[in-house]
C-alpha cells in the first residue's frame, strides 16, 4: 500500500475521501481540473468581493456528518448563518423564518475545502482524460496527454456524466454513472455601493425563473459594503436558457429579483454570470458511492446520495470506507 491512491476531483466527496484515507495511513494524490479546490462549494474572489456562486449553505442530519461539522466549526472553518429567510410564492414575498442550522465556510464558503486539503499533495489545472490499468497498476493520463501514475487504486470524485467517461475500465460502473441525470444553474451576483432597502437575507422563490437569493453580507465574516446578492435561477429556467449571453443572463435575472424583492433595485455596480453544467442530480439516488473492488476502482459525489454538501461529504466517506475494508 505504497504506491499512492489517485483521488480525481478535489471538491467536498474527493476531500472527505482523502482525509479519510490519509487518516487510515494511506497517501493518497489529488488531481483538479480547477486552479484550486473546493468545486461547487469554490468561492469566487472579484472586485466585489469574494462570492459564494455555487453551494450557499448546508445543513447536518446524519449523525456522522454533525460530528464533523462540530470538528470544524470549532476549528473555525465553518460559522453558522442566520439569514432573516422569506419565501416568494405567486410573486408575493413574506418571511419564512425556521429553526433549521445552516451553516457557511469563514471568511467564504471555499474555507472549509481549502482547510481539508490543507497539505495534501494535489496538482490543479489538470484536467484527466484517460484513466487505465496497466499490468499492475493504474495510471492517469491528463488533457495535454501527460501520464500520471502509477497508482493502487483510483477514486473519481467528479459529476456523474464528467465520471462516466472515466470509468471505462468498469463498464457497470460506467453505466451507473451514465444513468444520473444532473441539471445545470445559472448563477449571478449582484454588488450595489448603497445597500438595497429591504430586510431579505435570504429568500426561497417559486414561479419566478429565479428558485433562490441570498444577500452576502448576512453571511458570518463577509465584508459589510458593497450590498452584493447571489441570485440562482431555477434549473428549468436554466436549460431552457443554457445558452444565453452571459449579458443577458444577469439582466433577465436581474429583472426577476427587482420583480420580487419589494424595494427599488437600482442599476448594478458590479455584475458577473457562472454557468453550473452539472449543478445538481435531477434526482437523489441511495448508492453511497460505486465501488469494483476487486479492479481497485471508486466514484463517489454528490449524485451518488442527496445531491447536497452533506450527501457530496458522506458519499467521499463511503468510498473511503469500501476501499479500506478491502485493503485489509
Ligand atoms: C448553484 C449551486 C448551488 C448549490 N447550493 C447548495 C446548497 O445551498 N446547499 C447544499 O448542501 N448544496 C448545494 N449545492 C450542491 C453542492 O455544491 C454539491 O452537492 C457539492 O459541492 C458536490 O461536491 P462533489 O465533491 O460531489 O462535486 P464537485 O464539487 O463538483 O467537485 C468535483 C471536482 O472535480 C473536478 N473535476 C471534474 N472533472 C474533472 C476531471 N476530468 N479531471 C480533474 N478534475 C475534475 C472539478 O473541478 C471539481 O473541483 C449547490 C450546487 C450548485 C451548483
Ligand atoms: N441550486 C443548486 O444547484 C442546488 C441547490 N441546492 C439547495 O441547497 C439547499 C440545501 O438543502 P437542505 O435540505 O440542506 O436545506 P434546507 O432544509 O434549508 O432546504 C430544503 C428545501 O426546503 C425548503 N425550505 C427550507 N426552509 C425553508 C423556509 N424557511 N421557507 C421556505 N422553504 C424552505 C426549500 O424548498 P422549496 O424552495 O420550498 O422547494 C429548500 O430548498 C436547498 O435550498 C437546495 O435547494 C442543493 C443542490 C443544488
Amino acid at each position: 500500500m505504497n504506491t499512492p491512491i489517485a483521488i480525481i476531483g478535489s471538491g467536498i466527496a474527493g476531500l472527505s475521501a482523502a482525509t479519510a484515507l490519509t487518516a487510515a495511513g494511506l497517501h493518497v494524490q489529488l488531481f483538479d481540473k480547477g486552479r484550486g479546490s473546493g468545486g461547487r462549494m469554490a468561492s469566487k474572489r472579484s472586485d466585489a468581493g469574494d462570492l459564494d456562486l455555487g453551494a450557499q449553505y448546508f445543513t447536518a442530519r446524519d449523525r456522522h456528518f454533525v460530528e464533523a461539522v462540530q470538528q470544524w466549526q470549532a476549528n473555525g472553518w465553518l460559522a453558522e448563518w442566520k439569514p432573516a429567510l422569506y419565501q416568494s410564492q405567486g410573486g408575493q414575498l413574506s418571511p419564512s423564518p425556521d429553526t433549521q442550522l445552516r451553516f457557511v465556510g469563514v471568511p467564504r464558503m471555499s474555507a472549509l475545502t481549502r482547510n481539508l486539503l490543507g497539505e495534501l499533495p494535489v496538482t490543479f489545472a489538470c484536467r484527466i482524460t484517460e484513466v487505465f490499468h496497466g499490468e499492475q497498476h493504474w495510471h492517469l493520463v491528463d488533457a495535454d496527454g501527460q501520464s500520471h501514475g502509477p497508482f493502487s487504486r483510483v477514486i473519481i470524485a467528479i459529476p456523474a456524466p464528467q465520471a462516466a467517461a472515466l470509468l471505462s475500465a468498469a463498464p457497470k460502473l460506467a453505466a451507473t454513472a451514465a444513468s444520473v441525470a444532473m441539471d445545470p444553474v445559472w448563477s449571478v451576483a449582484l454588488a450595489f455601493a448603497k445597500p438595497l432597502a429591504t430586510p431579505v437575507e435570504g429568500c426561497f422563490v417559486q414561479d419566478s425563473p429565479l428558485d433562490w437569493l441570498a444577500r452576502n453580507r448576512s453571511k458570518p465574516g463577509r465584508s459589510a459594503s458593497p450590498d452584493t446578492w447571489v441570485l440562482h435561477a431555477s434549473s428549468a429556467w436554466s436549460r431552457q436558457h443554457l445558452d444565453l449571453p452571459r449579458e443577458a443572463v444577469i439582466e433577465q435575472l436581474r429583472c426577476a429579483f427587482a420583480e420580487l424583492i419589494g424595494c427599488a433595485v437600482p442599476e448594478a455596480d458590479f455584475s458577473l454570470a457562472h454557468r453550473w453544467l452539472y449543478a445538481r442530480p435531477a434526482q437523489a439516488h441511495q448508492w453511497g458511492a460505486l465501488a469494483d473492488a476487486d479492479l481497485g476502482l471508486y466514484a463517489c459525489g454528490d449524485w451518488c446520495l442527496s445531491g447536497r454538501v452533506e450527501g457530496a461529504w458522506l458519499s467521499g466517506q463511503e468510498a473511503a470506507r469500501r476501499l479500506l475494508e478491502h485493503a485489509v
